[in-house]
């Protein structure tokens, strides 16, 4: 049964689910790279305590854009301009918590898109409805953006290797989320794996598939590769929860050591994975859509 809650309480409730989105994915151990609670990863300014306090210092935020986005009937130019400046207000907060270290800008991005558009539909919209109005909303212009944002890591990748990035994800609706992520996460906890097991396939998934522009900025092309091709073999054996699957995922976290690299747009694709799955219901996804990534993917589970 899907309980109607009034407008103000239901933009903290996603607010509080992007956090707790946020807060799972951190937890989430062992993921090659990245901050969890073994330690900061390939990160030498990050830790784990870090990460919490930057997850909570977000929440205000998120309240903002789903509060604006509930009051909004379109996603339209005009909800763009007042997300996107709350979403650098957001990212103020995200700094001032940190001391300046970038933690979550990605994920404040992603998620802050899905809560928005979560605000905008219906109670009980579908995970893919969520994804296509998120795209909907960041394929609008953002005449606020800096000049100084042409010169982010991510703006540079994108245009030293032409991939799509962050903003080219969300455009397009966040297809590697509908197609590739959710899915694999369902089916993971349909095969019984442990959850934990159900969200590092998810996360291997993602690294296999993505274009990185985190990955692509440290360590470029070879780089790149090296992490897909070390995370498709993860799959290939059974995913996380066979012994050979974790053996390569061993595997894989010694290559992205030695490469000095961290995967943190799969990491933030992550989070916002697990936000779809806190609040669209299961079922809704599209069944019969086929992608390559998917094609991929069953492949391993063969
Ligand atoms: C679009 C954003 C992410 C900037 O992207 P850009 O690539 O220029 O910058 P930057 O390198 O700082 O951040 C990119 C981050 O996205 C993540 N990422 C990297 N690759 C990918 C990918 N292929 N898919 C998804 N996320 C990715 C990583 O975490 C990375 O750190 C965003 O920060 C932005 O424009 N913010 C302005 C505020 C705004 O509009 N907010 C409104 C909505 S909430
Ligand atoms: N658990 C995590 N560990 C590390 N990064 C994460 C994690 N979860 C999400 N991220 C994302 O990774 C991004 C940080 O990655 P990175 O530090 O490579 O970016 P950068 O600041 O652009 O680069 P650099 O640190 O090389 O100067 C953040 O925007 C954040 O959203």
């Amino acid at each position: 049964m899907n309980v109607v809650v009034a407008a103000p309480l239901r933009s903290e409730a996603l607010a509080a689910h992007a956090v707790g989105a946020l807060l799972d994915e951190v937890e989430l151990t062992p993921k090659p790279g990245l901050v969890d609670r073994r330690g900061g990863g390939t990160h030498t300014d990050m830790t784990l305590t870090l990460m919490r306090r930057s997850a909570h210092a977000l929440y205000r935020g998120f309240v903002e854009m789903a509060r604006t986005a509930a009051e909004h009937l379109l996603p339209d130019q005009n909800l763009r301009v007042q997300l996107a400046a709350i979403g650098r207000r957001t990212e103020a907060d995200m700094y001032e918590a940190t001391g300046g270290v970038n933690t979550h800008r990605g994920a404040i991005w992603a998620l802050g898109l899905l809560t928005a558009s979560a605000a905008l539909l219906p109670e009980g919209s579908s995970a893919e409805d969520l994804a296509r109005t998120a795209g909907l909303i960041a394929r609008h212009p953002d005449p606020g953006c800096p000049a100084k944002a042409l010169l982010s890591h991510g703006s540079r990748a994108r245009a030293q290797y032409g991939v799509p990035g962050a903003r080219g994800q969300a455009q397009a609706g966040f297809p590697h989320l509908i197609d590739l992520a959710l899915p694999t996460l369902r089916r993971s906890r349909a095969a019984r794996v442990s959850e934990v097991c159900a969200r590092l396939d998810t996360l291997v998934a993602l690294m296999a598939e993505l274009d990185d522009t985190c990955v692509l900025h440290r360590g470029g092309v070879h780089a790149l590769e090296a992490v897909r091709d070390g995370a498709s073999r993860v799959l290939t054996v059974g995913g996380t929860g066979t012994a050979a699957g974790r053996a390569r995922l061993s595997q894989l976290d010694r290559t992205i050591a030695s490469l000095g690299v961290s995967p943190g747009g799969a990491a933030d694709l992550l989070a916002a994975t697990l936000l779809l799955d806190r609040i669209a219901p299961a079922g809704s996804i599209r069944a019969q859509h086929v992608s390559p990534a998917m094609t991929k993917e069953a492949s391993w589970r063969n």
